[in-house]
């Protein structure tokens, strides 16, 4: 399979001056929030690139833009040098950041992406094409004509994942799609990104907070923290290297004693007819489900996944 992405040895240091001392001397520090990094991405994988705050996700994705230039290391997206190709590579990646909006604030979306249109030059039988389908896949159509600063955050955030793909772009880079996104937004973004993948094969490199987006979407994740790979391998991997849990949480239909002789599982914690079992992440939970309906009175049952935080904490202390 040919490389879409490929990153060897990629560092950036950030030097930082900050006063210090009664004299107010300036005292240069330096922060390596990028510190050797390797890998790469086949055309058409979908990879969640994630990590504790600070751990140099960010700076990877702008490197990889063609935002920042790389201090060390050799870097390709889609065959190009993204530092060197900055405006060609725009024509062949897209980006969502969910924290900020690349849509016009005062505009109806329908002027925005007529906007995006001219700027990327895209062909009018394509963009249609493009569009109808973002408008339909994404329930866009009694949005198209409501200025940007009147839509929800989902809204919004599905009118922005259509903007960075009006252009047919061979690679896709997200950042937090789905933070604060309600459980209907956030199903329907995920079902999108999913059908993008398979229908085009587009490319793509996923940040999140919510373990949930990578175990829906990502066939592979990739860990770091300190600007450095710690993980590079499948999500059931991760579980097993750090030994983290899922919780099963069961409402009975009275208090009861706290459960016992599930295998694989065990009460954490109960309150009133609630109580929490947990049980290894990397295990199906419909043996535990099936064990606990068998013996006791179940009336509703859920189950929590670790954050992604947890599982990166349950894997150092898995290591150490
Ligand atoms: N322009 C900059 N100047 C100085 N330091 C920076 C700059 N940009 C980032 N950093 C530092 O580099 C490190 C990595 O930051 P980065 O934003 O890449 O992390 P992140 O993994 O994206 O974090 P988050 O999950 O909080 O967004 C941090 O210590 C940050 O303070």
């Amino acid at each position: 399979m040919d490389a879409c992405i490929e990153v060897e040895g990629l560092e950036k240091v950030f030097r930082v001056r900050r006063r210090t001392g009664r004299r107010l001397r300036r005292e240069t520090s330096e922060v390596r929030a990028v510190d050797g990094i390797t890998f790469s991405v086949p055309r058409g994988q979908v990879v969640g690139y994630i990590g504790p705050n600070g751990a140099g996700k960010s700076t990877t994705i702008k490197m990889l833009t063609g935002i920042l230039t790389p201090g060390g290391g050799r870097l390709r997206v889609a065959g190009l040098d993204p530092a060197r190709e900055r405006t060609r590579l725009a024509r062949r990646i897209g980006v969502v950041f969910g924290q900020r909006t690349t849509l016009w604030w005062d505009l109806p979306l329908r002027d925005s992406y007529a906007l995006v249109r001219r700027m990327y030059r895209v062909p009018a039988d394509r963009f249609r094409v493009n569009l109808d389908r973002c408008v339909e896949l994404l329930g866009l159509a009694d949005l198209l004509d409501v200025p940007v600063r009147q839509l929800s955050l989902g809204q919004r955030m599905r009118g922005d994942i259509a903007a960075a793909l009006l252009h047919d772009p061979e690679v896709l880079y997200l950042d937090e799609p789905t933070i604060g996104l309600d459980v209907v937004s956030k199903a329907r973004v995920r079902g999108f990104l999913r059908d993008l993948n398979a229908e085009r094969g587009t490319t793509v490199l996923l940040t999140t907070h919510d373990l949930t987006d990578i175990e829906q979407l990502c066939e592979r994740v990739m860990v770091i923290d300190h600007g450095r790979m710690m993980y590079d391998g499948a999500l059931g991997g991760l579980h097993e290297v750090g030994e983290s849990e899922r919780t099963l949480v069961v409402d009975l239909e009275r208090e009861l004693p706290p459960i016992s002789g599930v295998p694989g599982a065990r009460t954490v914690r109960t309150e009133g007819p609630r109580q929490w079992l947990a049980f290894p992440a990397s295990a199906s939970a419909a043996p535990v489900v099936a064990a606990v309906a068998a013996h006791y009175p179940l009336v509703d049952l859920s189950v929590r996944e670790p954050d992604i935080e947890s599982v990166i904490a349950a894997m150092y202390a898995g290591r150490a």
